[in-house]
Formats: C-alpha cells, sequence, structure tokens
C-alpha cells in the first residue's frame, strides 16, 4: 500500500529527460507483449534486471535485443508508446523526453503515437544506435530532420546510444555534424565505459547538448581533466537514465535522490523548469 511519502512523491510535479522508449516498458505491458508471442519463449527474468541484480554491460544489452524482439510491430510500438506515456503522466511527469531508436519498417509508428492525448507534454528524440554503423545513422539524421521540419516542435533532437563498447564515434561525426547543423539538438551517451577517451575528446568538440552517463569522464576513473574540463566550460548538462522500469520505479528513484541530494534544490529546479516549458 502507498504510504503518504510515496502519494507525496508521485504527485510532486516531475520533468523526465532522459527515458528510452524500451527502456522504460513497465512489468505490466511486458507480460501482455509475452502473452501476444508465446512461440518466442521469452520469460520475464529475460526483459528486466531487477533491483538488486548485478548483470554485465554485455548482458544489460541483450536485455534489449530480448524486448526488440518482443515489440517488432507498428501495433507493439504504439501499444508500447501509449503504456509509457500513460504510466510517466500516472508517476506525475508533466514534461517528458522520450528517445527511441527507429526500426526500418516501422520508424513511423514511433512518431504516430505522439498525436494521442494524454496529458503530459511529449517530446521525442530519434535516436542513432552506434552498433548500426554511419550509414544507418546518417539514415537517420534525415529521418529526424524531416521530422523536426514536420512533426510541430515535437521532434527536438537526435540522441546517440547503444552498446558504447560497439564501434567508434568519429565514423559518426558527419552525421552528428548535420544533425547539429540542421537545428536538432544532439544528447549524446559518451564515457559510459573507460576505454573511450579519444572518443569522447572528439564528441565534446562537436559540442553536445546534452551528454547521456558521462560515467568515465573523470581522470580518477580513467578519463581526463580534459575531459572534464571542455564539460565544465561548455557547461553540458549530464543526463543519468534508468534503463529498465520496474513498478513505481519513478518513486523509487525519486526517494533514492532525495535521500542523497537536497530535496528542495531538486523541487525547485523543477518548478523553474516547469514554468519555462509550459509558460
Ligand atoms: C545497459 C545500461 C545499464 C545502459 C544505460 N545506458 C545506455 N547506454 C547506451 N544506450 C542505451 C542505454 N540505455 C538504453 N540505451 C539504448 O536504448 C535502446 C532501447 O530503447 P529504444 O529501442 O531506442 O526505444 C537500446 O537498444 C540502446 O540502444
Amino acid at each position: 500500500m502507498d504510504t503518504e511519502a510515496d502519494l507525496f512523491y508521485r504527485q510532486l510535479p516531475k520533468v523526465e529527460l532522459h527515458a528510452h522508449l524500451n527502456g522504460s516498458v513497465s512489468f505490466e505491458t511486458m507480460e501482455t507483449l509475452i502473452k501476444r508471442k508465446p512461440h518466442l519463449n521469452i520469460e520475464h527474468s529475460m526483459t528486466a534486471i531487477r533491483r538488486g541484480q548485478r548483470r554485465s554491460l554485455d548482458e544489460c544489452f541483450q536485455v534489449f535485443k530480448v524486448i526488440h524482439q518482443l515489440v517488432d510491430s507498428e501495433e507493439d510500438i504504439l501499444m508500447v508508446a501509449k503504456a509509457v506515456i500513460q504510466e510517466f503522466a500516472a508517476d506525475g511527469v508533466k514534461y517528458l523526453e522520450l528517445r527511441s531508436t527507429p526500426r526500418e519498417v516501422t520508424e513511423t509508428a514511433h512518431f504516430c503515437f505522439l498525436l494521442t492525448f494524454i496529458f503530459v507534454t511529449k517530446r521525442f528524440l530519434v535516436a542513432v544506435d552506434r552498433r548500426h554503423g554511419p550509414v544507418v545513422a546518417m539514415e537517420t539524421v534525415k529521418l529526424a530532420e524531416d521530422f523536426l521540419l514536420s512533426s510541430d516542435g515535437v521532434v527536438v533532437g537526435l540522441d546517440l546510444s547503444g552498446d558504447p563498447t560497439v564501434g567508434h564515434g568519429k565514423d559518426l561525426l558527419s552525421a552528428l555534424e548535420k544533425s547539429k547543423n540542421c537545428g536538432l539538438k544532439l544528447a549524446l551517451h559518451l564515457s559510459e565505459v573507460p576505454s573511450r577517451r579519444d572518443e569522447s575528446e572528439l564528441l565534446l568538440n562537436l559540442p553536445p547538448d546534452r551528454i547521456g552517463h558521462g560515467t568515465f569522464l573523470h581522470p580518477e576513473v580513467g578519463g581526463s581533466d580534459s575531459l572534464v574540463d571542455k564539460v565544465c566550460k561548455q557547461n553540458i548538462p549530464i543526463g543519468k537514465s534508468f534503463p529498465f522500469h520496474p513498478p513505481n520505479s519513478k518513486i523509487t528513484y525519486l526517494k533514492y535522490f532525495f535521500k542523497h541530494l537536497n530535496i528542495f534544490f531538486y523541487i525547485l529546479l523543477t518548478i523553474l523548469f516547469l514554468i519555462s516549458v509550459l509558460s
């Protein structure tokens, strides 16, 4: 049963700036997807990382592959997107930025759900999965550019994500530069693993408008002073994501944050942000 504190955290107006669509599928939606595709023999344990469980990076990205098998048609994508938006809204999120990697056959479907009426301000970032290489990256940028022009402000940026141990950012630079030049904001996952200093230097020169994770930017964990300097001098915000969405996750994570950070500072930030977005 919800405690008074649970209720408080749920009702608190929130902004969500780093949600991957297929990393935000709830237990209930996953159940529906699994039932729809019994032939895949997928069990719940293969689609989520439960609290307290430890998995390697590789194992985490295997989970996304399983989820992608379950969400592979226009109908699935729409169902998942609607559910995710509704669940964020029910969790008190007033401004939501979702990001997702277009898949070949169903790319347009990703955007249809943006028209559905659910009371939350929605913005969308088209994601490039680094695993797919420079050609697909460029095609994705072109798609994002089309949507930037035609989505009436809903599509706002490009996300670079995917397994950080695969490929090299230098091969994606021209796609990222093109994206920046056409006015898309850049949200780049970088320094998610310790061995990517050169790549992070290159990506920070673009520069990105937001950094995803940036866990290993600091020299103490394998990054460098130069990387930290670039981030600080250019004032680039760093966003963390919680890639898997257990029931009530927003509430649990908020409690975690508030336990460790100053609650009043966060409430103030949220209110200021909401005022600037909604006014
Ligand atoms: C594994 C882990 C702890 C990750 C957190 N950090 C992440 N780093 C890079 N890419 C990510 C991360 N979390 C999700 N993604 C991307 O989001 C995708 C799932 O959402 P979608 O299919 O784009 O809708 C994944 O396939 C992956 O490309």
